[in-house]
């Protein structure tokens, strides 16, 4: 064992009383050895496993012959990471990602993680790189090998930034000076852009280049870098917001990470779906949607109407980041609809094949991504326009409303099920990978859209599916994603590439405060067990409305006519970013 030491004259505090009689090392469970030195003062060294040790240094250090600990060793517990990097990131940046680098880091860190340069080394390690000044760091350890005083102190490193945070990375050669300069989202309620530059001599010119490469390879592992980016703008999206979040808190991301961006403003109604319609596939590796939930439905049926459908579906991402009231696929993805945290998640993203929902409705056939609803939830989206200008509070506000009057929508609804229980569901949301996608995506894949499995509604309902009556409907909710708004984990069993769309019904009669709990219980997913909460996995469905002569039906928040209309699931034919490959952000079901 080995590691870094403190002294303290009154022996440690948090066990004073059990050390203070004893001459011999002990071993604490913490990990700690304390013993007293010669003079009196208490040394505890932390223990660390012999995978850190270099096998030239001794276990204990040798009073007075001073050593180099290459950084690599470091001890994981000394490094300093600021509070920004710890928690106010929005969960974003201290998921899996590692906002806190030591706690998440592993033992070893291999030759080509580690650039020693005169003044400083630079240590990839599993979620971090450290940047450590290292006459700074050894002046501390001669103190401490010598004197057994402070070592461990938030000095020894000097930064610690998150691997998911690196934007960019890049040598710099100026003409009197060149560095290494690390650009990295730092989190302060926001992300902003920061450089880090390290100094480098022109003899280490090739070695850092080799570093930086490594580390742009670490800090995008799974992701491709500098991305090219197709930027839809609504400006009329949402509270109306959308073009200035996109200038201040978006693009100053992207550029950092050397994304190329095309932007270009919606100029009217189904316009994106024109531009999806003529864009060049190969140009760009994914269209940012900075709106509501309304562009990026435009964008996949642009895409859908292409003669090569399927080839643009597959090859192109579409992303949503929030410049809407929901914002509802910028938090299933990316876990936050804070702009500059979800411009990181896209940058850094994942390609994710989603499943898509073919709506037939009269002779239309409509791409859908996010829900189809009608009854409460319908209303809630389309019915509270009017309360445009308070975001994402009018769904709280409408629903509120709304709930008072205990409205129903009967109907009947036809299903072709896929899991019908909650237990079963419940297992299946618990399995980790997502299954392949069921149909061919592969870059070479060609043609339109998929042919419907099962028809449209015009056909008749094949015979396996199951007649279902539901004369005091209040709420027909069906969706793909886990996350509906923020705060609305509506479908806490969905997955990205599952095959199957998550069906949620409920009478309206349940009773007010049952409503209510129920509308509640989505903030954390608790909802699903409520057994007043009709909750299926389902593969296809037919709606028809009854008894009444016009309302809402939603498809992904924009209104179609009440009339009955049929759905089918058509397994990972979307693509999109996600922080997490094949994984939504938001609560599991337990
Ligand atoms: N320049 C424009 N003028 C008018 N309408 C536009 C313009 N650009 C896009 N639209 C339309 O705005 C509609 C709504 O878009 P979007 O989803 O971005 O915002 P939203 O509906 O306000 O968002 P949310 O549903 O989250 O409140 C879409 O149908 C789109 O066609």
């Amino acid at each position: 064992m080995n590691g870094f030491a403190w002294g303290d004259e009154g022996g440690p505090a948090s066990n004073p009383g059990k050390l203070g009689a004893q001459q011999e090392p002990r071993l604490p469970s913490g990990g700690l050895t304390c013993i007293r030195s010669r003079d009196g003062r208490w040394v505890c060294t932390v223990n660390v496993p012999s995978l850190y040790l270099p096998p030239q240094l001794p276990t204990t250090p040798d009073c007075c012959k001073p050593h180099t600990l290459p950084s690599s060793l470091t001890p994981v517990t000394a490094m300093s990471t600021s509070s920004s990097e710890r928690g106010e990131n929005n969960g974003l940046l201290a998921s899996g990602a590692g906002g806190n680098g030591a706690a998440h880091n592993s033992l070893g860190t291999s030759p080509e993680d580690v650039l020693l340069l005169e003044a400083h080394s630079l240590t990839i390690r599993d979620d971090s790189v450290t940047i450590t000044d290292r006459r700074k760091a050894s002046k501390k350890r001669d103190a401490a090998a010598c004197c057994g005083t402070v070592a461990a102190s938030n000095g020894l490193l000097d930064s610690n930034v998150s691997l998911h945070s690196v934007l960019w990375a890049r040598v710099y050669i100026g003409e009197s000076k060149s560095a290494i300069q690390i650009i990295h989202a730092h989190v302060q309620g926001k992300a902003n852009p920061e450089t880090i530059a390290v100094p480098i001599q022109d003899g280490d010119l090739e070695k850092a280049d080799r570093w930086v490469e490594r580390l742009l390879e670490r800090a995008y592992e799974g992701s491709q870098q500098a991305k090219r980016f197709k930027v839809l703008i609504n400006p009329h999206g949402g509270p109306g917001t959308a073009e200035k979040i996109y200038k201040t808190e978006i693009e100053p991301i992207f550029t950092a990470a050397s994304c190329s961006v095309d932007v270009e403003l919606t100029q009217y109604v189904q316009h994106a779906i024109k531009i999806a319609q003529e864009i060049d596939i190969d140009a760009y590796d994914a269209i940012v949607c900075v709106s509501g939930d309304g562009v990026p439905h435009e964008v996949f049926n642009g895409l859908g109407k292409r003669p090569d459908a399927k080839k643009a579906l597959n090859k192109l991402a579409v992303c949503q980041l929030p410049g809407g009231s929901g914002n509802g696929m910028c938090w299933s993805f990316t876990g936050t609809d804070n702009p500059s945290l979800a411009a990181v998640a896209l940058v850094k993203g994942k390609r994710t094949h989603f499943d898509l929902v073919s709506v037939t409705q009269g002779d239309e056939r409509i791409l859908s991504f996010l829900s189809q609803s009608v009854g409460l939830t319908a209303e809630l989206d389309l019915g509270t326009e009017n309360m445009r200008w308070m975001g994402n509070t009018r769904f709280t506000v409408g629903f509120l409303q709304r709930v008072i009057t205990e409205r129903i929508y009967p109907a009947e609804v036809y299903v072709k099920l896929a899991i019908d229980n909650k237990e079963d569901i419940r297992r299946h949301a618990s399995i980790a990978h997502a299954p392949p996608p069921a149909v061919d995506h592969s870059e070479e894949a060609d043609g339109g859209l998929p042919p419907l499995q099962y028809g449209s509604i015009k056909d008749d309902v094949p015979e396996d599916w199951v007649l279902e009556s539901h004369p005091k409907m209040g709420n027909f909710y069906c969706g793909n994603m886990i996350c509906m708004s923020k705060d609305i984990h509506f479908f806490p069993a969905a997955k990205p590439n599952d095959g199957h769309m998550d069906l949620a019904i409920m009478d309206g009669d349940v009773g007010r405060m049952k409503a209510v709990s129920i509308m509640l219980g989505a903030e954390t997913g608790k909802h699903f067990d409520v057994p007043e909460l009709n909750y299926r996995k389902v593969l296809a469905y037919r709606f028809t409305p009854k008894n009444q002569k016009d309302g809402y039906i939603s498809i992904d928040g924009e209104k179609v006519p009440f009339a009955p209309f049929q759905a089918e699931i058509h397994h990972g034919l979307g693509m999109s970013l996600s922080l997490r490959q094949n994984v939504y952000e938001g609560p599991i079901l337990t």
